[in-house]
């Protein structure tokens, strides 16, 4: 079987996790007799560079056209003051998300046990933390009317808009409820009903969602006690199901359950192809170092094994090769602790990559 991924690797560490990703997938191709063919194109910063345009026409046909898309990152501060409809995070991850159809981003976030002491949280609270953060993604204030005006005194005016659709909120809810089918079956829908008119409608649709749901206890909380939660006892989440803003924001959050951002993988669908990123973004503080966290692009490739191609076995195997490697103490800077060893970009997936051997 040959697999046609789209690579796009993006600016910053974007561009230097995702080829060791794809050294995870070689070395798990050819293990399982399967082969990956890359086809790679220019999005982001580097594409306005090389081209003018965040995301070449072509680069959209060639996601439509491929079996599956890696991301990297995109965006950093040489762009950051274009306007907004030539900046990478509007111009060209928006797009690329909503013309794919990916209204679903899904982030799991789940404690590897060796990592239980890497970040400033407890071990007492973190472990056992197991936890799908399922966070719609082409709705919300990123997908509203947007509006900027100079008022009669000089001062400026912007409006975001936030609007939801009863179909919108159905699909991204049933979503929750098919997933934590197979989980522990609990959904947390987060919302702020209490304020917006959005969120109103958003419980609403849940709660509609969740009547053919017998099996499934649904639960719901506001935005802002859920962000505390998630500090104070994270092990009560099982899934949970958010508009686009509060989960960018909450999974951001989540991650250093995980141990860091460099843990939370993704997997953006919904659509005919789907897209696999890592949740972080292009980190310009450490990019070019060799010293990003390559583990949440690895565990994306991971994923999209098994949402993409069905290959349950091979994604597993990899989640396993990460576990053995944390096991053996090897870390990277963001995951460091006294006593670990610290290894690079590169040599973390050389880890993983003998350990999966
Ligand atoms: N999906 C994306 O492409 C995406 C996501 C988030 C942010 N961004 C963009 O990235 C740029 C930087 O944003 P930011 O600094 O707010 O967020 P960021 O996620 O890039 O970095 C936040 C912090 O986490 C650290 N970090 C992130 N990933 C890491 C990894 N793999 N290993 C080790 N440390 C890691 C960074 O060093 C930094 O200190 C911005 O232009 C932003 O818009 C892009
Ligand atoms: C870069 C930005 C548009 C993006 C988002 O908010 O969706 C990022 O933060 C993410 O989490 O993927
Ligand atoms: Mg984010």
């Amino acid at each position: 079987m040959n697999y046609r991924i789209a690579v796009l690797p993006g600016d910053g560490i974007g561009a230097e996790v995702v080829p060791q990703a794809l050294r995870v997938l070689d070395a798990v191709a050819a293990k399982a007799g399967i082969t990956f063919e890359y086809t790679y194109a220019l999005i982001g910063g580097a594409a306005i560079d090389a081209t003018g345009h965040p995301l070449p026409p072509e680069t959209l046909e060639l996601c439509r056209n491929s079996d599956a898309v890696l991301l990297g990152a995109i965006g950093g501060p040489k762009w950051d003051t274009l306007p907004s409809h030539l900046r990478p995070e509007v111009a060209a991850l928006l797009p690329l998300r909503k013309e794919l159809g990916l209204y679903a981003n899904i982030r799991p976030c789940h404690l590897f046990p060796a990592l239980a002491d890497a970040s400033t949280l407890k071990r007492e609270v973190l472990e056992g933390v197991d936890m799908v953060v399922i966070r719609e993604l082409t709705g919300g204030l990123y997908f509203g009317e947007k509006k900027r005006e100079t008022l009669e005194d000089g001062s400026e005016r912007a409006v975001d808009t936030l609007v939801y659709s009863t179909p919108e909120v159905e699909r991204i809810v049933r979503l929750a409820c098919e997933t934590a089918k197979n989980r522990r079956g609990q959904v947390c829908s987060v919302d702020k009903a209490n304020v917006l008119e959005s969120s109103r409608l958003w419980r609403e649709t849940a709660l509609k969602v969740a009547e053919a749901y017998p099996e499934i206890t649904m639960s719901h909380m506001y935005v802002d006690n859920a962000a505390m939660q998630l500090v104070r006892n994270p092990r009560q989440f099982d899934v949970l199901v958010t508009e686009n803003m509060f989960g960018d924001i909450l999974t951001d959050q989540a991650s250093m359950l995980s141990g860091s951002l460099g843990m939370l993988a993704s997997a953006s669908i919904g659509g005919e192809v789907a897209l696999y990123e890592p949740a972080h973004g292009s980190a310009p503080d450490i990019a070019g170092q060799n010293k990003a966290n390559p583990l949440a692009t690895i565990l994306s490739v991971a994923m999209m094994l098994e949402y993409s191609f069905k290959r349950v076995e091979e994604a597993r195997a990899i989640e396993a090769a990460v576990d053995r490697v944390l096991n053996q103490g090897y870390r990277t800077g963001d995951i460091m602790e006294a006593g670990k060893t610290l290894v690079n970009t590169v040599e973390m997936t050389d880890c993983v990559i003998n350990a999966l051997a």
